[in-house]
Protein backbone atom coordinates (compact mmCIF):
# COMPACT_ATOMS: atom_id res chain seq x y z
CA UNK A 1 0.00 0.00 0.00
CA UNK A 2 1.32 3.55 -0.92
CA UNK A 3 1.54 6.17 1.04
CA UNK A 4 -1.97 8.02 -0.37
CA UNK A 5 -3.98 4.28 0.36
CA UNK A 6 -2.70 4.78 3.49
CA UNK A 7 -3.66 8.17 4.69
CA UNK A 8 -7.08 7.20 2.46
CA UNK A 9 -7.47 4.43 5.14
CA UNK A 10 -6.70 6.54 8.43
CA UNK A 11 -9.11 9.40 7.01
CA UNK A 12 -11.92 6.36 6.27
CA UNK A 13 -11.52 5.32 9.92
CA UNK A 14 -11.73 8.40 11.44
CA UNK A 15 -14.28 9.17 9.74
CA UNK A 16 -16.27 5.82 11.00
CA UNK A 17 -15.49 6.47 14.15
CA UNK A 18 -16.65 10.14 14.22
CA UNK A 19 -19.79 8.79 13.01
CA UNK A 20 -19.88 6.06 15.67
CA UNK A 21 -19.53 8.50 17.98
CA UNK A 22 -22.31 10.82 17.77
CA UNK A 23 -24.45 7.99 16.91
CA UNK A 24 -23.23 6.82 20.30
CA UNK A 25 -24.29 10.18 22.18
CA UNK A 26 -27.68 10.10 19.90
CA UNK A 27 -28.71 6.77 21.14
CA UNK A 28 -27.34 7.63 24.95
CA UNK A 29 -29.55 11.23 24.65
CA UNK A 30 -32.22 9.05 23.69
CA UNK A 31 -32.31 6.08 26.02
CA UNK A 32 -31.39 9.16 28.95
CA UNK A 33 -34.86 10.87 27.23
CA UNK A 34 -36.81 7.40 27.51
CA UNK A 35 -36.06 6.46 30.75
CA UNK A 36 -36.60 9.54 32.14
CA UNK A 37 -40.07 9.18 30.46
CA UNK A 38 -40.54 6.03 32.65
CA UNK A 39 -39.69 7.24 35.57
CA UNK A 40 -41.88 10.47 34.97
CA UNK A 41 -44.81 7.85 33.33
CA UNK A 42 -44.43 5.15 36.42
CA UNK A 43 -44.40 8.19 38.84
CA UNK A 44 -47.01 10.09 37.23
CA UNK A 45 -49.22 6.42 37.26
CA UNK A 46 -48.48 5.70 41.06
CA UNK A 47 -49.60 9.61 41.26
CA UNK A 48 -53.17 8.89 39.29
CA UNK A 49 -53.55 5.47 41.13
CA UNK A 50 -53.12 7.01 44.67
CA UNK A 51 -55.64 10.42 43.71
CA UNK A 52 -57.87 7.35 42.51
CA UNK A 53 -57.61 5.58 45.62
CA UNK A 54 -58.45 9.02 48.00
CA UNK A 55 -61.22 9.55 45.79
CA UNK A 56 -62.54 6.01 46.02
CA UNK A 57 -62.11 6.18 49.59
CA UNK A 58 -63.68 9.37 50.33
CA UNK A 59 -66.98 8.32 48.26
CA UNK A 60 -67.55 4.95 49.67
CA UNK A 61 -66.15 5.45 53.20
CA UNK A 62 -66.96 9.40 53.40
CA UNK A 63 -67.45 8.99 57.15
CA UNK A 64 -63.93 7.29 57.99
CA UNK A 65 -62.52 9.76 56.14
CA UNK A 66 -64.13 12.54 57.66
CA UNK A 67 -63.60 11.28 60.82
CA UNK A 68 -60.09 10.71 60.25
CA UNK A 69 -59.71 14.10 58.90
CA UNK A 70 -61.31 15.55 61.89
CA UNK A 71 -58.61 13.87 64.25
CA UNK A 72 -55.87 14.84 62.45
CA UNK A 73 -57.14 18.82 62.57
CA UNK A 74 -57.80 18.30 65.93
CA UNK A 75 -54.35 16.90 66.64
CA UNK A 76 -52.60 19.42 64.35
CA UNK A 77 -54.57 22.51 65.78
CA UNK A 78 -54.72 21.72 69.50
CA UNK A 79 -52.62 19.06 70.61
CA UNK A 80 -53.03 15.39 71.37
CA UNK A 81 -53.72 16.15 75.33
CA UNK A 82 -56.80 17.63 74.15
CA UNK A 83 -57.83 15.23 71.70
CA UNK A 84 -57.53 12.60 74.24
CA UNK A 85 -59.37 14.02 76.73
CA UNK A 86 -62.55 14.91 74.67
CA UNK A 87 -62.10 11.00 73.28
CA UNK A 88 -61.66 9.55 76.96
CA UNK A 89 -64.78 11.56 77.90
CA UNK A 90 -66.97 10.54 74.34
CA UNK A 91 -66.38 6.55 75.18
CA UNK A 92 -67.43 6.63 79.09
CA UNK A 93 -69.98 9.12 77.72
CA UNK A 94 -71.41 6.17 75.60
CA UNK A 95 -70.59 3.48 78.19
CA UNK A 96 -72.67 4.88 80.78
CA UNK A 97 -75.70 5.46 77.72
CA UNK A 98 -75.25 1.77 77.20
CA UNK A 99 -75.24 1.11 80.80
CA UNK A 100 -78.46 3.35 81.79
CA UNK A 101 -80.62 2.58 78.55
CA UNK A 102 -79.23 -0.38 76.09
CA UNK A 103 -82.03 -0.42 73.72
CA UNK A 104 -81.93 3.61 73.12
CA UNK A 105 -78.14 3.85 72.64
CA UNK A 106 -78.53 1.24 70.23
CA UNK A 107 -80.94 2.36 68.49
CA UNK A 108 -79.47 5.89 68.65
CA UNK A 109 -76.12 5.16 68.49
CA UNK A 110 -74.66 1.75 69.00
CA UNK A 111 -75.83 0.19 65.41
CA UNK A 112 -74.19 2.96 63.57
CA UNK A 113 -71.22 2.30 65.65
CA UNK A 114 -70.86 -1.63 64.95
CA UNK A 115 -72.18 -1.14 61.22
CA UNK A 116 -68.63 1.11 60.88
CA UNK A 117 -66.76 -1.30 62.68
CA UNK A 118 -68.28 -4.74 61.06
CA UNK A 119 -67.81 -3.47 58.07
CA UNK A 120 -64.11 -2.62 58.78
CA UNK A 121 -63.17 -5.67 60.48
CA UNK A 122 -64.98 -8.04 59.30
CA UNK A 123 -66.84 -7.68 55.82
CA UNK A 124 -64.86 -5.74 54.43
CA UNK A 125 -61.80 -7.58 55.01
CA UNK A 126 -63.22 -11.41 54.98
CA UNK A 127 -66.42 -11.23 52.84
CA UNK A 128 -64.45 -11.39 49.48
CA UNK A 129 -62.74 -14.54 50.40
CA UNK A 130 -65.76 -15.82 52.28
CA UNK A 131 -67.55 -15.54 48.46
CA UNK A 132 -64.72 -16.95 46.40
CA UNK A 133 -64.86 -20.02 48.85
CA UNK A 134 -69.00 -20.16 48.62
CA UNK A 135 -68.31 -20.48 44.65
CA UNK A 136 -69.78 -17.01 44.57
CA UNK A 137 -67.25 -15.14 42.58
CA UNK A 138 -67.23 -15.22 38.63
CA UNK A 139 -63.88 -16.13 36.72
CA UNK A 140 -63.16 -15.32 33.24
CA UNK A 141 -61.65 -18.22 31.76
CA UNK A 142 -59.73 -16.26 28.87
CA UNK A 143 -57.28 -15.04 31.47
CA UNK A 144 -55.33 -17.84 32.80
CA UNK A 145 -55.20 -18.34 36.68
CA UNK A 146 -52.15 -17.86 38.18
CA UNK A 147 -52.30 -18.37 42.18
CA UNK A 148 -49.56 -17.51 43.77
CA UNK A 149 -49.52 -18.76 47.84
CA UNK A 150 -47.23 -17.04 50.14
CA UNK A 151 -46.84 -19.40 53.48
CA UNK A 152 -44.83 -16.88 55.45
CA UNK A 153 -47.91 -15.84 57.86
CA UNK A 154 -51.85 -15.80 57.11
CA UNK A 155 -52.28 -12.51 56.90
CA UNK A 156 -49.49 -12.14 54.06
CA UNK A 157 -51.14 -15.67 52.68
CA UNK A 158 -54.41 -14.12 52.40
CA UNK A 159 -53.19 -10.81 50.21
CA UNK A 160 -50.97 -13.23 48.15
CA UNK A 161 -54.75 -14.96 47.41
CA UNK A 162 -56.17 -12.01 47.26
CA UNK A 163 -54.04 -10.68 44.72
CA UNK A 164 -53.26 -13.92 42.74
CA UNK A 165 -57.62 -13.70 42.62
CA UNK A 166 -57.70 -9.91 40.84
CA UNK A 167 -55.13 -10.62 38.86
CA UNK A 168 -56.29 -14.09 37.44
CA UNK A 169 -59.94 -12.21 36.56
CA UNK A 170 -62.39 -13.57 39.09
CA UNK A 171 -64.60 -11.17 39.29
CA UNK A 172 -65.95 -10.43 43.49
CA UNK A 173 -69.31 -8.97 44.05
CA UNK A 174 -68.76 -5.75 45.25
CA UNK A 175 -69.86 -4.96 49.09
CA UNK A 176 -72.16 -1.87 48.95
CA UNK A 177 -73.20 -1.39 52.24
CA UNK A 178 -73.53 -2.82 55.68
CA UNK A 179 -76.50 -2.27 58.70
CA UNK A 180 -76.24 -3.73 61.16
CA UNK A 181 -79.59 -4.36 63.86
CA UNK A 182 -79.91 -5.42 67.55
CA UNK A 183 -79.82 -9.30 66.07
CA UNK A 184 -79.24 -9.14 62.55
CA UNK A 185 -76.31 -7.77 60.11
CA UNK A 186 -77.61 -6.54 56.83
CA UNK A 187 -74.73 -6.55 54.28
CA UNK A 188 -75.81 -5.62 50.66
CA UNK A 189 -73.26 -6.85 47.50
CA UNK A 190 -73.55 -6.08 43.79
CA UNK A 191 -73.62 -8.77 41.72
CA UNK A 192 -71.33 -9.17 39.20
CA UNK A 193 -72.56 -10.60 35.50
CA UNK A 194 -73.49 -13.92 35.38
CA UNK A 195 -74.57 -13.88 39.13
CA UNK A 196 -78.27 -14.53 39.71
CA UNK A 197 -80.06 -13.97 43.40
CA UNK A 198 -80.75 -17.58 43.30
CA UNK A 199 -77.23 -18.58 43.47
CA UNK A 200 -76.68 -16.78 47.06
CA UNK A 201 -79.81 -18.60 47.80
CA UNK A 202 -77.96 -22.12 47.10
CA UNK A 203 -75.08 -20.55 49.17
CA UNK A 204 -76.95 -19.39 52.04
CA UNK A 205 -75.73 -22.32 54.92
CA UNK A 206 -72.35 -22.22 53.50
CA UNK A 207 -72.24 -17.98 53.89
CA UNK A 208 -73.77 -18.84 57.71
CA UNK A 209 -70.48 -21.25 58.35
CA UNK A 210 -68.22 -19.00 57.11
CA UNK A 211 -69.45 -16.03 59.48
CA UNK A 212 -69.94 -18.65 62.22
CA UNK A 213 -73.81 -18.38 62.56
CA UNK A 214 -76.96 -20.60 62.47
CA UNK A 215 -78.74 -18.39 59.52
CA UNK A 216 -78.46 -16.58 56.69
CA UNK A 217 -81.24 -14.99 54.69
CA UNK A 218 -80.82 -13.68 51.39
CA UNK A 219 -83.05 -10.70 50.36
CA UNK A 220 -83.45 -9.41 46.41
CA UNK A 221 -83.24 -5.46 46.58
CA UNK A 222 -82.82 -4.61 43.29
CA UNK A 223 -81.84 -6.66 40.56
CA UNK A 224 -78.51 -6.75 40.81
CA UNK A 225 -78.09 -6.02 44.63
CA UNK A 226 -78.79 -8.66 46.97
CA UNK A 227 -78.33 -8.41 51.02
CA UNK A 228 -77.16 -10.84 52.83
CA UNK A 229 -79.07 -11.25 56.43
CA UNK A 230 -76.52 -12.69 58.93
CA UNK A 231 -78.31 -13.37 62.51
CA UNK A 232 -75.67 -12.73 64.97
CA UNK A 233 -78.78 -13.31 68.02
CA UNK A 234 -81.44 -15.08 68.02
CA UNK A 235 -84.37 -12.95 69.35
CA UNK A 236 -86.93 -15.69 68.91
CA UNK A 237 -84.78 -18.41 71.35
CA UNK A 238 -87.14 -17.64 74.54
CA UNK A 239 -91.09 -17.78 74.18
CA UNK A 240 -92.96 -14.77 73.05
CA UNK A 241 -95.87 -13.84 75.13
CA UNK A 242 -99.40 -13.23 73.80
CA UNK A 243 -101.22 -10.17 74.08
CA UNK A 244 -102.98 -9.30 77.23
CA UNK A 245 -106.95 -9.52 77.05
CA UNK A 246 -108.11 -5.95 76.83
CA UNK A 247 -109.45 -3.98 80.17
CA UNK A 248 -113.42 -5.24 79.63
CA UNK A 249 -113.70 -1.23 81.11
CA UNK A 250 -112.27 0.02 78.68
CA UNK A 251 -113.27 -1.59 75.27
CA UNK A 252 -116.26 0.15 73.55
CA UNK A 253 -115.40 -0.82 70.17
CA UNK A 254 -113.77 -3.84 68.92
CA UNK A 255 -110.17 -1.51 68.77
CA UNK A 256 -108.87 -4.89 66.44
CA UNK A 257 -107.96 -4.67 62.84
CA UNK A 258 -108.92 -7.98 61.30
CA UNK A 259 -106.50 -7.20 58.52
CA UNK A 260 -103.35 -8.23 60.89
CA UNK A 261 -104.03 -9.42 64.34
CA UNK A 262 -100.78 -9.68 66.56
CA UNK A 263 -99.98 -13.82 66.39
CA UNK A 264 -96.68 -13.66 67.77
CA UNK A 265 -92.76 -11.77 66.81
CA UNK A 266 -90.49 -12.03 63.45
CA UNK A 267 -87.15 -12.98 63.89
CA UNK A 268 -86.74 -9.27 63.00
CA UNK A 269 -87.95 -8.04 66.66
CA UNK A 270 -91.00 -6.91 64.51
CA UNK A 271 -94.59 -8.33 65.68
CA UNK A 272 -96.05 -10.94 63.21
CA UNK A 273 -99.38 -10.01 62.03
CA UNK A 274 -101.50 -12.74 60.69
CA UNK A 275 -104.61 -11.37 58.76
CA UNK A 276 -107.85 -13.30 59.74
CA UNK A 277 -109.57 -11.89 56.74
CA UNK A 278 -109.20 -10.72 53.69
CA UNK A 279 -106.84 -11.72 50.86
CA UNK A 280 -104.59 -14.43 52.40
CA UNK A 281 -106.43 -15.16 55.18
CA UNK A 282 -106.71 -19.09 54.52
CA UNK A 283 -104.45 -20.56 56.40
CA UNK A 284 -102.46 -23.69 57.08
CA UNK A 285 -100.26 -24.20 59.43
CA UNK A 286 -97.92 -27.98 59.64
CA UNK A 287 -95.94 -28.77 61.99
CA UNK A 288 -94.88 -32.30 63.83
CA UNK A 289 -96.54 -33.17 66.81
CA UNK A 290 -95.77 -30.66 69.86
CA UNK A 291 -94.16 -28.04 67.11
CA UNK A 292 -96.76 -25.32 68.47
CA UNK A 293 -99.44 -25.46 66.26
CA UNK A 294 -101.86 -24.37 68.78
CA UNK A 295 -100.04 -21.33 69.80
CA UNK A 296 -100.38 -20.25 66.14
CA UNK A 297 -104.29 -21.06 66.78
CA UNK A 298 -104.66 -19.39 69.91
CA UNK A 299 -103.02 -16.38 70.15
CA UNK A 300 -104.33 -14.38 67.46
CA UNK A 301 -107.83 -15.16 68.83
CA UNK A 302 -106.52 -14.08 72.62
CA UNK A 303 -105.38 -10.47 69.74
CA UNK A 304 -109.38 -10.75 68.25
CA UNK A 305 -111.05 -11.03 72.22
CA UNK A 306 -112.85 -7.85 71.78
CA UNK A 307 -113.85 -8.23 68.41
CA UNK A 308 -115.19 -12.38 69.78
CA UNK A 309 -116.82 -10.60 72.35
CA UNK A 310 -118.50 -7.90 69.94
CA UNK A 311 -119.94 -10.83 67.86
CA UNK A 312 -117.72 -9.33 65.29
CA UNK A 313 -115.73 -12.64 64.91
CA UNK A 314 -117.85 -15.31 65.22
CA UNK A 315 -115.12 -18.70 65.85
CA UNK A 316 -116.22 -22.21 64.91
CA UNK A 317 -113.94 -25.13 65.76
CA UNK A 318 -113.44 -28.74 64.58
CA UNK A 319 -111.45 -30.66 66.77
CA UNK A 320 -110.82 -34.33 65.74
CA UNK A 321 -108.76 -34.74 68.95
CA UNK A 322 -111.58 -33.66 71.55
CA UNK A 323 -109.46 -32.05 73.59
CA UNK A 324 -107.52 -28.64 72.32
CA UNK A 325 -110.23 -26.50 71.64
CA UNK A 326 -113.15 -28.22 74.24
CA UNK A 327 -110.32 -26.69 76.93
CA UNK A 328 -111.65 -23.14 75.38
CA UNK A 329 -115.12 -24.63 74.29
CA UNK A 330 -117.03 -21.34 75.32
CA UNK A 331 -115.41 -19.77 72.70
CA UNK A 332 -116.63 -21.32 69.57
CA UNK A 333 -120.13 -21.06 68.46
CA UNK A 334 -120.27 -23.83 66.79
CA UNK A 335 -118.09 -27.15 67.45
CA UNK A 336 -117.49 -30.62 66.08
CA UNK A 337 -115.67 -33.58 67.16
CA UNK A 338 -116.56 -36.54 64.86
CA UNK A 339 -116.80 -36.49 61.37
CA UNK A 340 -120.79 -36.49 61.80
CA UNK A 341 -120.33 -32.85 63.56
CA UNK A 342 -118.15 -31.66 61.46
CA UNK A 343 -120.18 -31.87 58.98
CA UNK A 344 -123.04 -30.09 60.76
CA UNK A 345 -120.29 -27.61 61.46
CA UNK A 346 -119.36 -27.03 57.92
CA UNK A 347 -123.30 -27.63 56.90
CA UNK A 348 -124.38 -24.59 58.87
CA UNK A 349 -121.29 -21.91 57.90
CA UNK A 350 -122.38 -23.26 54.16
CA UNK A 351 -125.66 -21.74 55.18
CA UNK A 352 -124.75 -18.85 56.18
CA UNK A 353 -122.32 -18.49 53.06
CA UNK A 354 -125.60 -18.94 51.00
CA UNK A 355 -127.59 -16.84 52.72
CA UNK A 356 -125.09 -13.49 52.43
CA UNK A 357 -124.58 -14.57 48.75
CA UNK A 358 -128.56 -14.31 48.06
CA UNK A 359 -128.41 -10.86 50.74
CA UNK A 360 -125.34 -8.96 49.26
CA UNK A 361 -125.66 -10.36 45.34
CA UNK A 362 -125.27 -7.00 43.24
CA UNK A 363 -124.88 -4.85 46.24
CA UNK A 364 -121.58 -5.11 47.30
CA UNK A 365 -118.42 -7.24 46.02
CA UNK A 366 -116.93 -7.50 49.70
CA UNK A 367 -119.12 -8.36 52.52
CA UNK A 368 -118.64 -5.18 55.18
CA UNK A 369 -117.40 -7.17 58.55
CA UNK A 370 -120.08 -5.98 61.45
CA UNK A 371 -121.80 -7.77 64.37
CA UNK A 372 -124.63 -8.51 61.96
CA UNK A 373 -122.42 -10.18 59.06
CA UNK A 374 -119.66 -11.11 61.57
CA UNK A 375 -116.11 -12.83 60.05
CA UNK A 376 -117.08 -16.38 60.37
CA UNK A 377 -113.12 -18.01 61.15
CA UNK A 378 -113.44 -21.56 61.14
CA UNK A 379 -110.54 -23.39 63.10
CA UNK A 380 -110.08 -26.87 61.93
CA UNK A 381 -107.71 -28.38 63.88
CA UNK A 382 -105.44 -31.91 63.00
CA UNK A 383 -107.48 -31.45 59.53
CA UNK A 384 -106.00 -34.48 58.17
CA UNK A 385 -107.77 -36.70 60.42
CA UNK A 386 -110.91 -36.11 58.75
CA UNK A 387 -109.61 -35.45 55.00
CA UNK A 388 -107.84 -38.86 55.04
CA UNK A 389 -107.97 -41.14 58.02
CA UNK A 390 -111.50 -41.45 58.04
CA UNK A 391 -114.90 -43.03 56.07
CA UNK A 392 -114.81 -42.38 52.43
CA UNK A 393 -117.60 -40.84 52.02
CA UNK A 394 -117.63 -38.45 55.26
CA UNK A 395 -114.18 -37.40 53.86
CA UNK A 396 -115.60 -36.59 50.29
CA UNK A 397 -118.34 -34.58 51.88
CA UNK A 398 -115.48 -33.01 54.46
CA UNK A 399 -113.18 -31.64 51.50
CA UNK A 400 -116.26 -30.90 49.30
CA UNK A 401 -117.01 -27.84 52.15
CA UNK A 402 -114.11 -27.04 52.93
CA UNK A 403 -113.44 -26.53 48.83
CA UNK A 404 -116.71 -24.43 48.70
CA UNK A 405 -116.11 -22.04 52.11
CA UNK A 406 -112.20 -21.31 50.62
CA UNK A 407 -113.05 -20.64 47.44
CA UNK A 408 -116.13 -18.80 48.02
CA UNK A 409 -115.41 -17.54 51.28
CA UNK A 410 -113.34 -15.00 51.24
CA UNK A 411 -115.77 -11.95 49.96
CA UNK A 412 -118.25 -13.25 51.86
CA UNK A 413 -116.70 -12.93 55.47
CA UNK A 414 -115.30 -16.66 55.97
CA UNK A 415 -111.74 -17.32 56.81
CA UNK A 416 -110.82 -20.97 57.18
CA UNK A 417 -107.80 -22.02 59.24
CA UNK A 418 -106.45 -25.60 59.21
CA UNK A 419 -103.93 -27.30 61.28
CA UNK A 420 -102.02 -30.56 59.84
CA UNK A 421 -98.74 -32.73 61.15
CA UNK A 422 -98.46 -34.52 57.62
CA UNK A 423 -98.75 -32.16 54.96
CA UNK A 424 -98.87 -34.05 52.01
CA UNK A 425 -101.71 -33.64 49.23
CA UNK A 426 -103.04 -36.95 50.14
CA UNK A 427 -103.67 -35.44 53.33
CA UNK A 428 -104.81 -32.42 53.00
CA UNK A 429 -106.95 -32.46 49.49
CA UNK A 430 -107.98 -28.70 49.95
CA UNK A 431 -104.21 -27.90 50.52
CA UNK A 432 -103.60 -25.09 47.66
CA UNK A 433 -106.57 -23.36 48.69
CA UNK A 434 -105.26 -21.96 51.26
CA UNK A 435 -102.49 -19.70 50.73
CA UNK A 436 -101.03 -18.94 53.63
CA UNK A 437 -98.36 -21.20 54.75
CA UNK A 438 -96.61 -21.60 58.28
CA UNK A 439 -94.37 -24.47 58.97
CA UNK A 440 -93.48 -25.36 62.36
CA UNK A 441 -91.01 -27.87 62.94
CA UNK A 442 -91.80 -30.36 60.72
CA UNK A 443 -89.85 -34.42 60.66
CA UNK A 444 -88.15 -34.00 56.52
CA UNK A 445 -87.13 -31.49 54.67
CA UNK A 446 -89.23 -32.37 51.88
CA UNK A 447 -92.17 -31.09 54.32
CA UNK A 448 -90.93 -27.46 54.19
CA UNK A 449 -91.73 -27.59 50.39
CA UNK A 450 -94.97 -29.22 50.76
CA UNK A 451 -96.03 -26.56 53.14
CA UNK A 452 -94.53 -23.59 51.85
CA UNK A 453 -93.65 -24.46 47.96
CA UNK A 454 -90.62 -25.62 45.68
CA UNK A 455 -87.70 -23.09 46.70
CA UNK A 456 -88.38 -22.41 50.05
CA UNK A 457 -86.01 -24.34 51.85
CA UNK A 458 -83.14 -23.11 49.29
CA UNK A 459 -84.53 -19.48 50.31
CA UNK A 460 -83.62 -20.01 54.14
CA UNK A 461 -86.63 -21.89 55.47
CA UNK A 462 -85.23 -24.43 57.17
CA UNK A 463 -87.83 -26.17 59.55
CA UNK A 464 -86.86 -29.41 59.74
CA UNK A 465 -83.62 -28.23 61.14
CA UNK A 466 -86.04 -26.50 64.58
CA UNK A 467 -84.92 -27.74 67.70
CA UNK A 468 -88.14 -29.74 69.74
CA UNK A 469 -87.16 -27.12 72.40
CA UNK A 470 -88.31 -24.21 70.20
CA UNK A 471 -91.86 -24.79 70.11
CA UNK A 472 -94.41 -22.07 68.35
CA UNK A 473 -90.78 -21.37 66.24
CA UNK A 474 -91.96 -21.61 62.25
CA UNK A 475 -91.34 -20.09 58.81
CA UNK A 476 -94.29 -17.77 57.06
CA UNK A 477 -94.11 -17.70 53.35
CA UNK A 478 -96.75 -16.57 51.10
CA UNK A 479 -99.39 -13.70 50.15
CA UNK A 480 -96.83 -10.57 50.98
CA UNK A 481 -94.09 -12.23 52.24
CA UNK A 482 -91.05 -12.00 49.61
CA UNK A 483 -88.97 -14.12 51.88
CA UNK A 484 -89.44 -16.69 54.37
CA UNK A 485 -89.86 -15.03 57.49
CA UNK A 486 -88.76 -16.96 60.28
CA UNK A 487 -91.82 -16.50 63.59
CA UNK A 488 -92.35 -17.27 66.92
CA UNK A 489 -95.94 -17.58 67.68
CA UNK A 490 -97.23 -15.89 70.97
CA UNK A 491 -97.33 -18.55 73.88
CA UNK A 492 -100.73 -18.91 75.36
CA UNK A 493 -101.30 -20.53 78.82
CA UNK A 494 -104.03 -23.08 79.68
CA UNK A 495 -105.11 -20.04 82.51
CA UNK A 496 -105.61 -17.31 78.88
CA UNK A 497 -107.77 -19.42 77.11
CA UNK A 498 -109.92 -19.89 79.97
CA UNK A 499 -110.06 -15.91 81.01
CA UNK A 500 -110.16 -16.07 76.71
CA UNK A 501 -113.50 -17.74 77.22
CA UNK A 502 -114.68 -16.03 80.05
CA UNK A 503 -114.19 -12.66 78.19
CA UNK A 504 -115.66 -13.70 75.56
CA UNK A 505 -118.80 -15.11 76.67
CA UNK A 506 -119.02 -12.62 79.46
CA UNK A 507 -119.11 -15.09 82.22
CA UNK A 508 -121.20 -17.69 79.97
CA UNK A 509 -120.77 -19.70 76.82
CA UNK A 510 -123.08 -18.42 73.79
CA UNK A 511 -122.78 -21.48 71.54
CA UNK A 512 -125.06 -22.19 68.84
CA UNK A 513 -126.75 -25.99 69.68
CA UNK A 514 -125.97 -27.48 66.55
CA UNK A 515 -127.93 -30.82 67.25
CA UNK A 516 -131.12 -28.29 68.05
CA UNK A 517 -131.30 -26.74 64.87
CA UNK A 518 -130.57 -30.18 62.58
CA UNK A 519 -133.63 -31.56 64.54
CA UNK A 520 -135.87 -28.26 64.32
CA UNK A 521 -134.31 -28.87 60.30
CA UNK A 522 -135.01 -32.22 59.95
CA UNK A 523 -138.72 -31.65 62.20
CA UNK A 524 -139.72 -28.64 59.60
CA UNK A 525 -138.41 -31.06 56.52
CA UNK A 526 -140.63 -33.53 57.72
CA UNK A 527 -144.03 -31.25 58.29
N1 LIG B 1 -95.34 -20.42 71.18
C1 LIG B 1 -94.89 -21.26 72.10
N2 LIG B 1 -93.87 -20.91 72.89
C2 LIG B 1 -93.41 -21.79 73.81
N3 LIG B 1 -93.90 -23.01 74.02
C3 LIG B 1 -94.92 -23.41 73.26
C4 LIG B 1 -95.46 -22.57 72.26
N4 LIG B 1 -96.46 -23.23 71.65
C5 LIG B 1 -96.53 -24.42 72.24
N5 LIG B 1 -95.62 -24.54 73.20
C6 LIG B 1 -95.39 -25.71 74.05
O1 LIG B 1 -95.17 -26.83 73.21
C7 LIG B 1 -95.99 -27.93 73.59
C8 LIG B 1 -96.73 -28.47 72.37
O2 LIG B 1 -97.57 -27.44 71.90
P1 LIG B 1 -98.88 -27.75 71.04
O3 LIG B 1 -99.81 -28.61 71.81
O4 LIG B 1 -99.39 -26.46 70.56
O5 LIG B 1 -98.26 -28.60 69.88
P2 LIG B 1 -99.00 -29.18 68.63
O6 LIG B 1 -98.21 -28.85 67.43
O7 LIG B 1 -100.44 -28.76 68.62
O8 LIG B 1 -98.89 -30.73 68.93
P3 LIG B 1 -99.99 -31.85 68.63
O9 LIG B 1 -100.20 -31.86 67.16
O10 LIG B 1 -99.37 -33.10 69.14
O11 LIG B 1 -101.23 -31.42 69.38
C9 LIG B 1 -96.95 -27.44 74.66
O12 LIG B 1 -96.68 -28.14 75.83
C10 LIG B 1 -96.65 -26.00 74.86
O13 LIG B 1 -96.34 -25.78 76.22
Amino acid sequence: MNGFGLVALCGGLAVVLWVLAKLGRAFAAIAETLAALAVIGVALWALLRAVGWIVRQLVTRWRSCLAVLAVTAWWHWWGWLSLALVGGTLALATLVWHVVDAVGFDRWCGRWLRAWWLRWAVYGRKLPDWLHACGLTIRDEAVPVDVTVNLVSRRRKREAVAQARQQSGVAVPALLRVRSGPSWDEVQVRLVPGQKPEDFDDAARALATARRVTRVQVREVSPDVVSLDFMRRDLLATPVSCLPLPDLVAVDGTGVDLRGVYAGRTEYGKPWLLPLTGPGAHTLVAGATGAGKNSVMWCPLVSAASAIRAGVVRVSGIDPKGMELAYGRGIFARYGVSGKEALDVLDALIDVLEARKREFAGITRDVPISAENPLELLEFDEIGALTKYTDRKTREAIVERLAILTTQGRALGFGVRGYVQEPTKDTVPVRELLPRRICLRVTSKTHVGMVLGDGAYERGAWANRIPESAAGVGYAWGEGIREPLRVRAGWVSDATVKALENYVTNGGAQVIDLARKRREGNARGTA
